[in-house]
């Protein structure tokens, strides 16, 4: 995972901004303005959901719902991003582990997300509240018309009063296309929603400064930018049915907080707290603008299909002014692609300079290289003078992880 700057101007840092829609200011710098955030999207994952033998957590699925229905009846306006849909069939369907094959994951979470979501309208239900599932695939984030039609929905539906329970559409998403972990998952939808705050809920208090329970290892409550994480150790596996441990939940807090959506990363046990502002686990302060999601998804998360290999003055264009990159200044492309496709774009020297989509299915490019628009409009006709990756699809790879 790497952060990123699009290709307008910068909010400074290296955060991301994006050129087409960079708009509003940073979200509350603190803790103190989470009571009265007006939009809110919360994320719980598996392990706070399920018990030990791979069944649903009644108990402690309820006590959320009731953290979640209280602010709902405050005012406030919840998004749930909820995992479990596989953790929770394990039981049902006799598993002995979460699978490790595609397929026997897909069909765990289509038999898991219908107990869950069953479990969730019945929770919310007693608060006199109703639910609506949405299952996404990463398509709906950073396809142009998928994104506009998934905000649409989750709009209307936080309209209606009611709490959007999202998930992966894990039964048939392909390894691909997959995002493969919800963290991630939940902060592209913050920043689809344009939520005022994001909260991380897992089975351990916060982050830590290295492995919880390691002796010497301490909860760090604030993180105002990614040097105050220099140094953490996240190394420690998470739990047997969570994917990805502390270090997808540090790429959702690196997407939400440079798009300006402050996070709170907590134990599912202190939802109440985190949202009344309280000191519990971990506070990253917002340290960008908002941004385009389709950029946030090209920065941050998306698969690269290809790689464009660009001479010297293409790639000071490119970097230093913000430019499309056009046909003249490619040297090479490597991989498979189709128009549309993320690609990395690669200075002379081989360092990664930006993530674009492409504008060209990858057996169109190699006729075009090195040719000025000009010459190419000439020979090919007026559909071959168009940029290689167009600015506005393009965004500039700055520092390269989150982590040290
Ligand atoms: N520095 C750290 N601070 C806190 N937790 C850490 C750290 N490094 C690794 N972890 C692990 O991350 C786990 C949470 O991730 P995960 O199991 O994927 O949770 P979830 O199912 O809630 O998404 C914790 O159980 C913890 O063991
Ligand atoms: N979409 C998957 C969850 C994947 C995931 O990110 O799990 P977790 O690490 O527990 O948040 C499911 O519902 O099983």
């Amino acid at each position: 995972m790497s952060t990123a700057t699009g290709m307008g101007p910068a909010a400074g840092g290296s955060t991301a901004t994006g050129a087409s829609t960079a708009a509003g200011a940073p979200g509350p710098a603190d803790r103190a303005a989470l009571p009265s955030a007006a939009r809110v999207v919360v994320k719980v994952g598996s392990s706070s959901l399920t018990d030990a033998r791979g069944h649903l957590d009644r108990e402690r699925l309820t006590a959320l719902v009731d953290v979640l229905a209280a602010r709902r009846a405050a005012g406030g306006q919840v998004v749930l991003v909820s995992s479990g849909a596989i953790a929770s069939a394990l039981g049902p369907l006799g598993l002995p582990g979460r699978p490790r094959d595609l397929a026997t994951q897909q069909a765990a979470a289509s038999v898991g997300q219908g107990l869950l979501v069953a479990d969730y309208a019945r929770a919310f239900a007693a608060h006199g509240l109703r639910v609506g599932q949405v299952l996404l695939t990463a398509d709906d984030t950073v396809r142009r018309t998928h994104h506009r039609n998934a905000s649409r929905a989750l709009e209307r539906l936080l309209a209606l009063g009611v709490v959007p329970v999202i998930n992966e559409n894990d039964a048939v998403a392909t390894q691909e296309i997959r995002f493969g972990d919800n963290d991630r998952l939940a902060a592209l939808v913050s920043h689809l929603v344009r939520a005022d705050a994001l909260v991380l809920l897992t089975d351990v208090d916060g982050l830590h400064t290295g492995p919880p329970g390691r002796p010497g290892s301490v909860r760090i409550p604030l993180v105002r930018g990614l040097e105050d994480v220099a140094g953490v150790d996240v190394s420690a596996r998470g739990s047997a049915v969570g994917t990805g441990g502390m270090v997808t939940k540090l790429d959702s807090v690196a997407i939400a907080t440079a798009s300006g959506v402050p996070v709170v990363l907590t134990a599912a046990a202190n939802a109440a707290g985190a949202l009344a502002g309280d000191d519990v686990g971990t506070f990253f302060a917002a340290t960008g603008r908002r941004t385009s999601v389709r950029l946030l998804w090209l920065a941050h998360a998306a698969r690269t299909r290809g790689r464009l290999l660009l001479d010297e003055g293409a790639a000071r264009a490119v970097r230093d002014r913000g430019t499309s990159l056009l046909p003249a200044g490619v040297t090479r492309v490597e991989g498979d692609f189709d128009a549309g496709d993320p690609v990395e774009i690669v200075g002379p020297d081989g360092v990664v300079l930006a993530r674009g989509l492409v504008a060209y299915d990858v057996a169109e490019v190699p006729p075009l290289l090195g040719r000025s628009t000009s010459d190419l409009r000439a020979e090919l006709g007026p559909g071959y003078d168009r940029e290689l990756v167009h600015r506005d699809d393009l965004v500039l790879v700055g520092r390269t992880t989150l982590l040290p």
